[in-house]
């Protein structure tokens, strides 16, 4: 496959033609009497109308069947899909999942098989998350997916995604994210058994966190995002495409006679996009102590409380560890957030052992954790020199104000639940001397 083309930047108003038809988009307006190549024009609203510029969010595409050109949605299977919070009794405990299992493709084929873990909060009101895993082995023929309900950022661990959008083509390696907003139609290929995470957030949008005193440039920079372009297909399937819907919680089908990638052109700022990990700017601590995941923030799902996210997505790159007389894995802490943290590569720097790539964690709210006690004797003598931490590995979180719920699946379906992670805090013993107030020099 040719290698496909992207517009660079976040949030830009952008336009974009596919180039077998120069000129579809309108000049000069947005819904002339009749539309170049007589297209039709329909708008995707990412944002109420009446939103502040700042926030605004729109798209017109021009088309060659507008979406309402479908069969009634009835209602389908949910599959381990979920937005009860209540299926299983609140558990403040620790929690480890190894790897998420894939079916294999001989045994049974999925295409882009959602399994929800865990979430909070209320979609009708448009306040909260969900976080899921999908787990395929199988393209999505003639089958699109658009979520009614809020964006979806993805995660691939094993596997690329080709993803056809609305929009265009994207390809989604592991190392690599996207975003789909709610409404956009997309459908997956896959090339191999596949794996990846998804945090959805309700009502709002992501946004590239402020920078503060770090000034105009670093962390996920602005250009590094990477949106389609135009590309359609105008390809009937008679009766025979199927359009699946996330609505309220629940999943609806629709059959239609086309395929709903036949957008010839589009322009506005509310798209899908991506963006490569690699591009993260890291910065951190050069002098001393151990700076909060927060500085490691690549995208943000702000709250109404100032500072306050439904949901971050941070991560934990490959960078130098400089700072001197410190301890430089994660601290034990208590936080009123949710952490829930996936690994795609490699290992994580405050776990030796258990916790793996395809896997998860979710320490909850005021849950305690930290480096296992493995680490800590490590790191504790250690002779303190510039070192590289995370070198090919990269770990993610996902944290949330919200207080989260383990599904049934979660718990139990997925049979992934790690029943002895506590048990890597256990040989943790007490290092108090009372009479001697001055620590051992590291060797
Ligand atoms: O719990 C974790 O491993 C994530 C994390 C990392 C870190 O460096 C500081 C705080 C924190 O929650
Ligand atoms: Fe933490």
């Amino acid at each position: 496959m040719a290698e496909l083309k992207y517009i660079s930047g976040f949030g830009n108003e952008c336009s974009s033609e596919d180039p077998r038809c120069p000129g579809s988009l309108p000049e000069g307006q947005n819904n002339p009497q009749v539309c170049p190549y007589n297209l039709y024009a329909e708008q995707l609203s990412g944002s109420a109308f009446t939103c502040p510029r700042s926030t605004n969010k729109r798209s017109w595409l021009y088309r060659i069947l507008p979406s309402v050109s479908h069969k009634p949605f009835e209602s389908i299977d949910e599959g381990q899909v979920t937005h009860n919070w209540d299926e299983v009794d609140p558990d403040p405990n620790q929690l480890r999942w190894k790897p998420f299992e894939i079916p294999k493709a001989s045994q049974k084929k999925v295409d882009f098989g959602l399994h929800t873990l865990c979430g909070a909060g209320d979609i009708k009101s448009n306040n909260g998350l969900a976080i899921h895993i999908f787990l395929c082995n199988t393209s999505m023929e003639n089958r699109c997916f658009y979520n009614s309900d809020g964006d979806f950022l993805i995660v691939p661990q094993k596997g690329n995604l080709l993803i056809y959008t609305e929009f265009g083509k994207m390809l989604v390696q592991p190392n690599e994210i996207c975003v789909i907003q709610r409404g956009m139609r997309f459908s997956i290929d896959v090339f191999e058994e596949t794996r990846g995470y998804i945090l959805e957030v309700y009502g709002v949008h992501f946004e590239l966190p402020d920078l503060g005193p770090i000034g105009a440039n670093g962390l996920a920079n602005p250009r590094d995002f990477l949106i389609p372009i135009a590309w359609y297909e105008d390809r009937q399937v008679p009766g025979g495409y199927t359009v699946i819907n996330k609505y309220q919680g629940k999943l609806f089908a629709a059959k239609q006679d086309v395929s709903p990638f036949n957008v010839v052109a589009w322009h506005g700022n509310y798209t899908p996009y991506k963006y490569n990990l690699k591009n993260f700017m890291v910065i951190n601590s050069v002098a001393f102590d151990h700076a909060d995941p927060s500085i490691f923030t690549v995208l943000t799902a702000k709250s109404v409380r100032p500072g306050v996210a439904i949901a971050d997505f941070v991560i934990f790159p490959p960078r130098w560890g400089v700072a001197d007389k410190t301890f430089r894995p994660p601290y034990y802490h208590r936080n009123c957030m949710s952490e829930f943290m996936g690994l795609i590569r490699g290992h994580y720097e405050a776990k030796q052992g258990g916790f793996l790539p395809g896997g998860g964690s979710l320490h909850s709210t005021m849950t305690p954790h930290g480096p296992d006690a493995d680490c800590f004797e490590k790191a504790s003598k250690v002779k303190l020199a510039p070192e590289r931490i995370a070198d090919g590995t990269m770990a993610f979180m996902f944290e949330s104000s919200l207080s989260l719920a383990v599904t049934k699946w979660g718990l139990k379906a997925s049979r992934c639940l790690d029943e002895n992670y506590h048990k890597c805090w256990e040989p943790l013993k007490s290092h108090f001397t009372p009479n001697s107030r001055n620590p051992a020099e590291p060797n």
